[in-house]
């Protein structure tokens, strides 16, 4: 296990460039699956989980080449099945969320996929029900087998059908696609998910030869083609990132550039953040945040009542930066309830905000009320374990703008989605050390 000892209370200047987008790149490189050509991608960060995808690939039989910094080649022209019976891949399967994602792609084109349950953050249940329904509307067969959590769909043929999803999954989205962009017929898949990750996977499957439309929207509709061919594409900024970034700059009361950012892809996270009180400027494609001297206020609702910011499926804000939200808040001016409508787990890390002297009310597993210390009163360092990737960000935001030297252990929840952090951080400044062991 991997430690950081931050020492807070520093002030940051300077510019960062977001890495290529987690969440996204895990769609993609299931996508290489579908189809015997060569795929290029660019822009792939060189984080955890994504390098045990590539790993996972690689045991599968694709021909994976390592072309610079951050693109990669792929070739699934010999994709080797038997991988998926063997003890390695139960074990590799597992760990990581993303690895769900190759279920559609091996299922529509060679008629079957298994999966043991994967990996990913504990942060409440995470059922894969949307995913499995979806399969067996195209017309797979289901089986699960409950001793060890391993997971299975075969077909001889997938067949198109209309389908509305029981809720806008993510990566549930992502895999019905890949199965119904080469089923015989037309799907067509309301409640879809249409998060940027989403719509960028849309975008490369239909230059491979896919034909979906309504990309972007919450109804995909697909007429299924007979085979896909290769490509190249270049992944989106992270914008949890990014979103991460800004409650860095608005903690430490620093000026920092994000640079190449992508804002219109960005949906409400801008907003969300000015709603915070932070001042966001928009120069080309980056994010200038000056210094916040005076600390930043809260907005409330138009008639006086205390701001509420709450997760949503796309376009609405995202899950994975309520988070950072949470710990921005506590040295805002003001109060706001930050409600994780989504994850049943994610907001137990508060204690430890607590710990470090913030103000927040946990109201329920999925609601907590912060009351802003407007700088008045800075967090106290302290010893933590980093319980999940937002959390882990989070707290390491808190420790950098706290008094005193933090210590956070199981860092490698931050490694799954942040990519060289150390280096980076301490480029504008960041006093920040790994340790390996604890
Ligand atoms: C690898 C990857 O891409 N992970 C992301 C993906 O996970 P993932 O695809 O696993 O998440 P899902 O979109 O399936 O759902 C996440 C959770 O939200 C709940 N839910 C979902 C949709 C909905 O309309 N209402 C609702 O309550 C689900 O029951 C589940 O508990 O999407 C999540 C939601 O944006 C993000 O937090 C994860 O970072
Ligand atoms: C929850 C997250 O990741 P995963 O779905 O991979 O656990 C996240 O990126 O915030």
């Amino acid at each position: 296990m991997g430690t950081f000892k931050i020492e807070g209370g520093h002030q940051l200047k300077g510019e960062i460039q977001p890495q290529g987008a987690k969440n996204e790149a895990l769609q993609i490189l299931c996508a290489v699956l579908l189809t015997p050509e060569v795929v290029t991608i660019n822009n792939i960060p060189d984080i955890i989980d994504v390098n045990k995808l590539i790993t996972l690939l690689k045991n599968l039989g694709v021909k994976v080449k390592h072309l610079g910094p951050g693109s990669y080649s792929f070739q699934a022209d010999n994709v080797n099945l038997d991988y998926l019976k063997s003890a390695d891949f139960k074990e590799e399967g597992r760990g990581l969320r993303g690895s769900i994602m190759i279920v559609g792609p091996l299922l529509a084109r060679f008629g079957k996929g298994y999966i043991p349950k994967p990996g990913g953050d504990k942060i409440g249940r995470r059922r894969l029900d949307t995913h499995f329904e979806g399969f067996i509307n195209l017309g797979a067969k289901f089986r699960y087998n409950r001793e060890e959590y391993f997971y299975g769909v075969e077909a001889d043929t997938l067949v198109g059908t209309d389908m509305l999803l029981d809720e806008a999954s993510v990566t549930g989205t992502a895999n019905i696609v890949m199965a119904a962009v080469l089923a015989q017929g037309t799907t067509t898949i309301y409640n879809a998910a249409c998060e940027p990750y989403l719509q960028q996977l849309c975008k490369m499957l239909n230059r491979m030869g896919a034909k979906i439309s309504g990309v972007g929207s919450n109804l995909l509709t697909i007429e299924g083609v007979d085979a896909l061919g290769g490509t190249e594409h270049k992944m989106l900024p992270d914008m949890i990132e990014i979103g991460s970034w800004i409650g860095l700059a608005a903690m430490t009361k620093s000026e920092l550039t994000i640079k190449n950012v992508s804002w219109d892809d960005l949906g409400q996270i801008p907003n969300v953040f000015a709603k915070l009180g932070i001042t966001l400027e928009r120069r080309g494609d980056d994010i200038f945040i000056p210094e916040h001297t005076n600390g930043y206020e809260i907005q409330n609702y138009i008639d006086g009542s205390i701001l509420t910011i709450a997760d949503a499926p796309w376009p609405g804000f995202t899950p994975d930066l309520l988070s950072i939200v949470l710990v921005v808040a506590t040295q805002a001016r003001g109060e706001v309830l930050v409600h994780q409508k989504m994850f049943e787990s994610r907001l137990f890390f508060v204690d430890k905000l607590i710990d470090m002297g913030a103000k927040i009310i946990l109201c329920d597993p999925h609601r907590a009320t912060v009351i802003g210390h407007d700088f008045k009163s800075q967090l106290k360092a302290t010893t933590m374990v980093s319980p999940d990737i937002r959390a882990g960000i989070s707290l390491l935001i808190a420790a950098l703008s706290a008094k005193g030297t933090s210590t956070i252990h199981n860092i490698e929840q931050i490694d799954r989605g942040y990519e060289h952090i150390v280096k980076r951080l301490k480029k504008i400044g960041a006093k920040i050390e790994r340790f390996e062991g604890n």
